[in-house]
């Protein structure tokens, strides 16, 4: 089984992928010696619709004792009225500091859940069963959790990391089309900025099919993985980086009702606007741009923003980007593919061309 290892000291834990795992969930939290006698399974409605009973009956097969807490679908749901709600109804159930929160869903519910557990009775332990292609190359690993403002994405949160990830690639079974094709954004964007050789392997990979080889979600876990370990909370530009993208891209998000844009969406389109960054900063080869955009392409994710999203909305939103030092513009570029870096010297200018060039193809 394919199994990757995220070194933290103390807050180390591992990322199981396996067809088949979910079922075995229950004897996977016990061989990873997590014991918790109550577990609180967070997920959202679709999800729950095709996989909590999976998940449910292997808790329940170990005798533990799982209650299940659900959110509607999508973005949206990553607010705090549903943090507070999500918390009342675990005390309601009886939940405490000896529970653990298990987060079943795509990255909304990660994100959310992952938060819930960082503040619950100051704070219990979780685990990451991701089921969509975000949260299995992504959002599971890392640690980041929070939630969304009308001002901004992801503005509050806490870094908790989560005691061990289990990936069933079997559940991308269910996914729609849409949800399928826009989690190749966040694998595009690890290619782009650590391992240029990955994008010929997703460029060999038939997008109409279900199947993501466990390999590629692991090569994937491995990228973010090194670069957490080497910047867990983000506070020496390393972390950063798998940032790409993500300035004009959740400004996008943000300027829309959350969850009308999915975020590997709006992320294609912060990554198309950071190649023209990159080529006219940082000396990225147009070639290479083209190359990352065929990809893009061959996902069917957006390249062209709506006319109804004004330039002035994107600029406000991404203004709070968290990466932004006392105002000033930090943005990750490519010097060329696999290779990014973060740099100052980029100006509101350059953003609004950015935005504008997302305009025409
Ligand atoms: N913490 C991090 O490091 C990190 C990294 C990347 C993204 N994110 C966050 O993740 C979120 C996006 O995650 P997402 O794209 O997974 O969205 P999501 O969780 O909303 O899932 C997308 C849709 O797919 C459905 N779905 C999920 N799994 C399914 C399955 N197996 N079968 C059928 N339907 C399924 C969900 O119900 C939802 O409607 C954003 O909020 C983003 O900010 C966080
Ligand atoms: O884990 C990280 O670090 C990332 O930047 C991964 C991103 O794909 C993800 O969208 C993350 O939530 C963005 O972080 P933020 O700090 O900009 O909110
Ligand atoms: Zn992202």
């Amino acid at each position: 089984m394919p199994s990757v290892h995220v070194d933290l000291s103390n807050r180390s834990y591992n990322v199981l992928v396996e067809p088949g795992l979910l079922a075995q969930a229950g004897k996977t939290l016990k061989k990873a010696g997590i014991t918790n006698p109550r577990v609180a399974v967070i997920s959202d409605e679709t999800v729950a619709g095709f996989h909590s009973a999976s998940l449910m009956d292997s808790l329940a097969a170990e005798g533990l004792q799982p209650t299940l807490h659900l959110v509607p679908s999508g973005e949206a749901s990553k607010s705090m009225t549903h943090v507070e709600a999500l918390c009342r109804e675990m005390i309601r159930a009886g939940h405490d500091r000896k529970s653990l929160v298990v987060a079943l869903g795509g990255g909304v519910v990660g994100d959310l859940a992952g938060f819930v557990a960082s503040i619950f009775y100051r704070g219990i332990p979780f685990v990451q069963v991701p089921t969509t292609i975000v949260a299995q190359v992504d959002s599971s690993v890392g640690g980041k959790t929070g939630v969304n403002v009308g001002e901004g994405k992801n503005l509050l949160g806490a870094f908790h990391q989560p005691r061990l990830v289990i990936v069933d690639p079997d559940t991308l079974g269910t996914l729609p089309d849409r949800e399928f094709h826009e989690g190749f954004a966040e694998a595009i964007k690890h290619a782009a900025i650590r391992d240029a050789g990955m994008l010929e392997e997703l460029a060999s990979l038939d997008p109409s099919g279900r199947g993501v080889p466990a390999d590629l979600i692991a090569r994937n876990i491995a990228i973010k993985a090194r670069v957490v370990e080497a910047d867990e909370h983000e506070t020496r530009d390393i972390r950063a980086l798998l940032n790409f993208g993500h300035t004009i891209g959740h400004g996008i998000e943000a300027s829309v009702p959350y969850g009308r844009m999915l975020h590997g969406e709006a992320i294609s389109l912060g990554i198309r606007a950071a190649l023209l960054v990159s080529e006219r900063h940082a000396g990225l080869s147009p070639a290479d741009s083209a190359k990352v955009i065929s990809l893009l392409e061959k996902f069917h994710l957006p390249l062209v923003l709506a006319p109804e999203i004004s330039t002035e909305t994107v600029m406000e939103k991404l203004s709070r980007d968290k990466k932004f030092s006392s105002g000033a513009i930090r943005f990750v570029v490519l010097e060329g593919l696999g290779s990014a870096k973060v740099i100052d010297t980029v100006t509101s200018g350059d953003l609004r061309q950015a935005i504008e060039h997302l305009r025409t193809l």
